[in-house]
């Protein structure tokens, strides 16, 4: 629904840049859904950390304005953080104090029930290491203890930069969980991330920030949907006559190699077995077989081009 009264994040005619430097970001128009879980892409230097810090109010736009829950982030700023958690490049901790300490700290701030430090410590791995000092933290235990902060007061909607940075392959894993399990519990997710891979297997929606506007914004099985073809690669004991066998159709034979392989495209992957039944019906042997589907990666890498 594009009303940003009624989404759970807003964003009308952005542009914003910085001072004596052409758009950064140049008529955004960007909306989240609550409930929903948004991944947003863009290559390196498209905009997606300045988006997010204009979203929280930390930059000024020169034009159009962002909605959180309803109300502009410039007027209701306090109100929204309270219910906001985020997580930006440059943390707000405490060297000379603990994890244990710093996560203390913000019930000034934020009222939580005290057992939610100990919560959020065990829920990212960090409530053995509790008592050390954060300037002697890892770059994976920093990133850990940001998102136990972002998440602390339970917030209603997540902004996080990159979460998934600096994570070791299983706490990649742990966190996409997390995350995921926080977002069934009603907390609505906008984050960026550089792991397409990770961001297909938890966005439930994306947008794709190119020349500093959405060249993109759709639920993420539309666009899976949207690039179902299928590229299969086959060994045959020979490829003599397959370009003539498979000249028109939903099946296109891309290229014939000398090892007797072959590379198809097809429309969908219900091709397939038409494809296999043609083969075989004109007495070529199937040795193997492997099949490729476009990814987010691939679809980012499309629309980016
Ligand atoms: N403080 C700043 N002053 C001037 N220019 C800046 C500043 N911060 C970022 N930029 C520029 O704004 C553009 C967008 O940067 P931004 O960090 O928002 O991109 P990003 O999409 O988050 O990139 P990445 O994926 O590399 O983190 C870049 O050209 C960058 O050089």
């Amino acid at each position: 629904m594009r009303d940003k009264l009624s989404n759970m994040i807003a964003i009308e005619d952005l542009t914003f840049s910085y001072p004596g430097k052409k758009p950064v970001i140049n008529g955004l128009n960007l909306h989240v859904d609550g409930g929903a879980i948004y991944g947003f892409i863009g290559a390196n230097g498209a905009g997606k950390s300045t988006t997010i810090r204009n979203m929280l109010g930390l930059l000024e736009p020169r034009q159009g304005k962002v909605y959180i829950m309803g109300k502009e982030i410039s007027t209701a700023k306090l109100e929204i953080m309270q219910k906001t958690g985020h997580l930006i490049d440059a943390p707000a901790f405490y060297g000379h104090l603990t994890c244990l300490e710093n996560l203390q700290l913000l019930h000034c701030y934020y009222k939580f029930d005290r057992s939610r430090v100990e919560a959020v410590l065990k829920m990212t791995g960090l409530w053995e290491q509790r008592r050390l000092l954060f300037s002697k933290c890892s770059t994976g235990m920093k990133q850990r203890l940001s998102i136990a902060r972002s998440i602390i007061h339970q917030p209603k909607l997540l902004i996080l930069d990159e979460p998934l940075n600096g994570l070791d392959p299983e706490w990649v894993v742990a966190i996409r969980n997390l995350l995921k399990e926080i977002n069934q519990q009603g907390t609505t997710i906008f984050f960026s991330s550089h792991l397409l891979s990770e961001m297909e297997k938890l966005a439930t929606h994306v947008g794709i920030l190119k020349d500093g506007h959405l060249t993109l914004e759709l639920p993420m099985q539309t666009l899976l949907a949207q690039h179902q073809q299928l590229q299969v690669t086959i060994f045959l004991d020979r490829t003599e006559q397959l370009h003539t066998l498979f000249n028109n159709g939903h099946i296109q034979v891309k290229q014939t190699f000398n090892d007797n392989s072959a590379t198809f495209r097809l429309d969908n992957k219900t091709q397939l077995h038409l494809l296999l039944q043609t083969l075989i019906t004109n007495n070529y042997r199937i040795l193997d077989l492997n099949t490729d589907q476009p990814g987010l990666e691939e679809i980012f890498l499309h629309y980016n081009s």
